[in-house]
């Protein structure tokens, strides 16, 4: 079992102590276009996997972009604090509108 806080660590902790072999060492050894690459990439997986009826290939793709993603974060030093912290304070917001533009002008 394990939920996206426990995978963030584990992938924090293959940046810290490279480990041989490892998929997601070999992410941060190439670096930040790689990682974008590979979010592109399974975000169109995404994409075609909902049009489709396969609920486990649906599952699976998040999966990946999830993971992906998170090791995007790890690269940019965000933690999934951060965006939970984000998430929490919009719960009750009826507009969004105005909170992006006051980080627009940041
Ligand atoms: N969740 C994942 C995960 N999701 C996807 N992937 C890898 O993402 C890759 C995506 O496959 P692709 O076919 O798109 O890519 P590829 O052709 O293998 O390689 P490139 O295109 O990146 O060159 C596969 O090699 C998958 O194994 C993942 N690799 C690792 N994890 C997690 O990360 C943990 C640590 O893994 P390692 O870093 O490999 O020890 C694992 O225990 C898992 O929990």
């Amino acid at each position: 079992m394990q939920n996206l806080d426990e995978l963030y660590e584990l992938i924090l902790d293959r940046k810290n102590n490279p480990k041989p072999g490892s998929y997601t060492e070999y992410l941060f050894n190439k670096g930040l276009d790689k990682i974008l690459k590979k979010v592109g990439e399974e975000s169109t997986e995404v994409i075609v996997a909902a049009k489709n009826d396969s609920d486990p290939d649906f599952i699976l793709e998040v999966a990946d972009l999830a993971y992906h993603v998170e090791v995007l974060m790890a690269q940019r030093g965000i933690t999934p604090d951060q965006i939970k912290k984000e998430l929490a304070s919009r719960e009750g917001k009826k507009s969004l509108t105005k909170d992006r533009a006051e980080i627009q002008k940041w």
